[in-house]
């Protein structure tokens, strides 16, 4: 009866048929064929075999590094045991890497009339395909979908999780058999049976792939139609014996793959040998250069492996995307510089390499960065790298034939767009990838607009917390993997966030942590994430001290001021019209880093002839009262400001006892740096400074000159937002956070700059906190669960973004004048500040934070912001005990209430 197929059926129906076929062949006698097209294909697969091709995927140096390295041996293992059109099913799957079976026995599903009366609520699931009823002869599928039956009644769902059909009420008889071929009439529409469908691949959501089973892998993506495309085209050309056994023998891997702790890369299996290896080269061990694995950590091998794998598409048929997530401080700079060396001379098919050309994006702060990375582990010859900046345009780098790396930052490119697309690159990494989580915004249109196919995301923020964030960095490394953005909001994102509603049904809850799970095994394939404990024991100690300091008597009678103003009485009421609040919360936060910042506000307001702004107005003429009439703001008076003082005690104090040593001291405002600028002058303390105004040419020069030996500066002023992601600021050994941001990724990029690998001192982490104010409020929803929602822990989220109840801003707009630490009064400890906790260390405690793909995602613990009952595990203290064992607290107690601290890696840590 059929004329046309469905979709499914074009390309073969996974539920009745093999499910790896070419588009345009039959699947029947498949391998027959390819032999007696191409004869080369076995000679080629004999040769491999007789070489190191076994050897050197059983060598138990590569196995041990990777798990992945060991299962890709052992599909290579199967598939060399099976033969016949079997055999190929089989590779295919294994190369998917799917553990899952399509294939479901029907007697799971297919229940006794007795019971299935009994119980309303059993499910069955079939593949099917529909059209609408008609008298016609000749019918014409119009889609694939997916027939849920449940009792008397059914769901008809496409593959975009779109619901077609409902009905209930059906005679029971009419469901009670259905077989595959089977055709039905059910509301209106015409579906033949094609397969059952496992409730596992209904809850899993894997049945709404084309092809079923391994979602987007056997899914007939552009990408994979491209690599499938008439498979016979370019295939071996029939040479000599003898011919290619020269080939074969003058094909050597660039370095010994034999020597001990070699670094060898996974051969590609048979089906990628197939597909990419037409012209039948021999196969070449592709060997990472022993200069740089002497130098590698266990997990950057690792890493580079996963990498390999991916742009290779080894991991994922025709995919070569890859997001490697590793927490801040990893290496993944070094890791990235190790595959391009690696692909730009060498290649696993006549060791012909891989690539030419490398385009690598980066924030503007990181470009030289990256050039010095480079140096620094291949020296200045081996690659010839570009940085695009004000004096190096892009048509050097393409006039030249010199460089094959060519460095830029998210600005530059999308000026230099028109340029850069003319020229081929073959892999293109995205540093600090999280900015791409918006596929609306210029920049990620316009990477997307390059054609290259190999691309990685680089990231250390976490970004698995937005679902559509998330399905924008998937879909630009490996585009269409996830499907249609419509498809996958019905398919992951709908069921996922039903699931997590506290209210939501049982049924509800366990088919989104399904879809989370397959989601995460989907992706996981191509993504890699690990924690900052893989390189703890590389690193020195790190004390993480929380300063609580106490405010000063103008702060706090400003504040008091301000609290009582009428705007905040409106605020209170509920009248958040033209967010007053957040002119509120601004004017408390500046009041918290020094008075004379507010003082500075309340005086460009009284000149700008914006006559709108009333309640700001209103605000600030009630708190210029408070002032003294002869207020100087420019003499920042370090006993107006509580932090101030603590600080000018610590720089002190450091500086006296550790003059080797320097301080990175970091504010989110550039305002406030200017501060800090004026107590180093006034000091006398050399110092470094970089902010959004920072010319991004000058940027590396600053980071090198501050991290130099012979460098005498003592200070470096970073502003956060501007340059907190990706610098590498070792020079300093203490760091301390002058104010606190709404957004622990924030504060965390910013203290992950000193504590990595090649610091050589104790790592000393002070945050400054003004006791009672809205500091407090800010740090503890910061460690409490309610703040962690996704609203902040993404880099780009500021205060803005954040929704406050009532309540909540009646909290926010709270001083508390008598405790000496209304974060410990929270944490309901029964010590009175002279406790010492120190049996417990930070380590051993596991965080949870709030993440959309739910449990199965909450592997790592080790940058997480921290949770209230951590917190209490850490030592602590009221500024009053005498008995302080840390010689730089000891000297800024006076000013202090109360200190929390923790070590990581202890041993001589102070
Ligand atoms: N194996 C290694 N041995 C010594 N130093 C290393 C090694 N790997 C990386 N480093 C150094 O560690 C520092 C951090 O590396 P890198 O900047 O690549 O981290 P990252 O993972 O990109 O972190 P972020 O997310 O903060 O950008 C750099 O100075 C780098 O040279
Ligand atoms: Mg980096």
């Amino acid at each position: 009866m059929r004329r046309s197929a469905a979709p499914s059926q074009l390309q073969g129906n996974s539920f009745k048929k093999p499910k790896f076929i070419p588009p345009g062949r039959s699947n029947s006698c498949l391998n027959e064929e390819i032999t007696q097209l191409n004869p080369d294909i076995k000679l080629f697969e004999g040769a491999a075999n007789n070489n190191t091709f076994l050897q050197s995927q059983n060598d138990p140096r590569i196995c041990s590094l990777n798990l992945s390295t060991e299962e890709s041996t052992r599909e290579i293992n199967k598939r060399d045991n099976c033969s016949g059109k079997y055999c190929f099913e089989a590779c295919a799957r294994a190369t998917l890497n799917s553990p899952h079976t399509v294939h479901s026995p029907p007697k799971e599903i297919t229940l006794s009339k007795g019971q299935e009366e009994e119980s309303d609520s059993l499910v069955k699931y079939f593949s099917v395909v529909w059209c609408k009823a008609s008298k016609k002869k000749h019918k014409k599928w119009e889609g694939d979908a997916v027939l849920i039956v449940k009792g008397m009644s059914f769901t008809l769902k496409d593959l975009e999780g779109k619901d077609i059909g409902k009905g209930i009420g059906y005679k029971f008889k009419e469901f009670e058999k259905i077989e595959v071929g089977q055709t039905l009439m059910i509301c209106g529409k015409e579906i033949e049976v094609m397969g059952i469908i496992s409730p596992e691949d209904f809850s899993s959501g894997r049945c709404f792939q084309l092809g079923g089973g391994s979602p987007a892998i056997s899914n007939s993506s552009q990408a994979l139609r491209k690599c499938f495309s008439n498979p016979f085209k370019r295939v071996c050309k029939p040479g000599s014996k003898e011919n290619r056994q020269n080939d074969f023998q003058s094909c050597k891997p660039r370095h010994d793959p034999y020597t001990p702790n070699s670094l060898v890369m996974p051969r590609p299996d048979k089906n990628h040998q197939w597909m990419f290896n037409k012209t039948c080269f021999p196969l070449v061990d592709v060997v990472i250069d022993p200069h740089l694995v002497c130098h590698l950590r266990p997990h950057q091998k690792e890493g580079i492996i996963f990498l390999y794998e991916c742009v290779m598409g080894m991991r994922m048929n025709g995919r070569c995307g890859a997001i490697l997530a590793d927490e801040m401080g990893l290496g993944k700079t070094l890791q990235c510089i190790s595959l391009i060396w690696t692909l730009q001379y060498q290649g696993p098919y006549g060791g012909k390499p891989v690539i030419k050309k490398t385009l690598i994006v980066t924030p503007g702060s990181l470009v030289n960065n990256w050039r010095k990375e480079f140096q620094k582990w291949l020296g200045n010859e081996r690659i010839k790298v570009f940085t695009v900046d004000q004096d190096h345009k892009v048509e050097e780098f393409i006039k030249s034939t010199l460089y094959s790396v060519l460095i830029i930052s998210y600005e530059m490119l999308l000026r230099s767009l028109d340029q850069i697309k003319t020229i081929k690159f073959d892999l293109l990494i995205c540093d600090e990838g999280h900015r791409l989580k918006n596929s609306s915004i210029k920049t990620t249109a316009a990477l997307i607009s390059l054609s290259c196919e190999k691309r990685i995301i680089l990231t250390g923020t976490p970004i698995q917390n937005d679902l559509q964030e998330f399905f924008a960095l998937i879909d630009f490394v490996n585009p269409g993997i996830l499907g249609p953005l419509s498809s996958y909001r019905k398919i992951y994102e709908e069921p996922i966030i039903l699931s997590r509603e506290p209210s939501a049904p049982e049924e509800e809850k366990e088919l989104g942590e399904r879809r989370a799970a397959e989601l995460t095994r989907l992706t996981g394939l191509f993504i890699l994430r690990r924690t900052q404990e893989v390189i703890n024991k590389y690193l020195p100690p790190k004390i993480d001290n929380v300063v609580f300091c106490r405010p000063g008597a103008l702060q706090i009678e400003l504040y008091r001021k301000l609290l009582n103003s009428q705007v905040v009485r409106f605020c209170l009421q509920g009248l958040l019209e033209n967010s007053p609040h957040l002119i509120c919360i601004g004017a408390l936060k500046k009041l918290c880093n020094h008075p004379c910042l507010l003082f500075n506000s309340i005086k460009e307001k009284e000149c700008s002839s914006d006559r709108d702004e009333n309640e700001e107005r209103s605000l600030y003429e009630v708190l210029l009262n408070v002032f003294p009439a002869d207020y100087n703001p420019l003499l920042v008076t370090e006993k107006e400001s509580g932090k101030l003082q603590v600080l000018s005690k610590l720089l002190a104090v450091i500086h006296e006892l550790r003059p080797t040593e320097k301080v990175v001291l970091v504010s989110n405002y550039t305002k406030t740096l200017d501060i800090l600028q004026e107590v180093c002058k006034r000091h006398g303390y050399a110092y470094k400074r970089l902010d959004g105004q920072t010319p991004v040419s000058q940027r590396q020069q600053i980071v090198e000159g501050f991290n130099s030996k012979y460098s005498t500066d003592f200070i470096f002023l970073l502003s956060s937002k501007a340059g907190g992601v990706g610098l590498n600021l070792i020079g300093g050994s203490h760091l301390i956070l002058y104010d606190i941001d709404w957004n622990p990724a924030t504060d965390i990029q910013a203290m992950s700059r000193v504590w990595r690998d090649g610091q050589k001192h104790p790592v000393h982490i002070y945050r400054l906190l003004t006791t009672g104010t809205i500091e407090e409020k800010i740090y503890q929803r910061q460690i409490s669960k309610q703040g962690l929602s996704e609203a902040v822990v993404d880099l780009t989220k500021t205060s803005e973004h954040i929704q406050f109840s009532v309540e909540e801003l009646k909290n926010v707009f709270t001083l508390h004048e008598n405790s000496q630490c209304v974060t410990h009064d929270l944490l309901d400890c029964e010590c009175i500040g002279e406790k010492d906790h120190t049996g417990d260390s930070l380590e051993k405690f596991v965080v949870s934070r709030h993440c959309q793909l739910g449990p199965h995602h909450q592997k790592s613990n080790s940058l997480k912001p921290l949770s209230m009952s951590q917190l209490k595990q850490w030592k602590h203290f009221s500024g009053d005990n005498f008995n302080l064992p840390d010689p730089f607290l000891e000297r800024i107690r006076e000013n202090v209430s109360f200190f929390f601290q923790n070590i990581t890696n202890q041993a001589s840590a102070i």
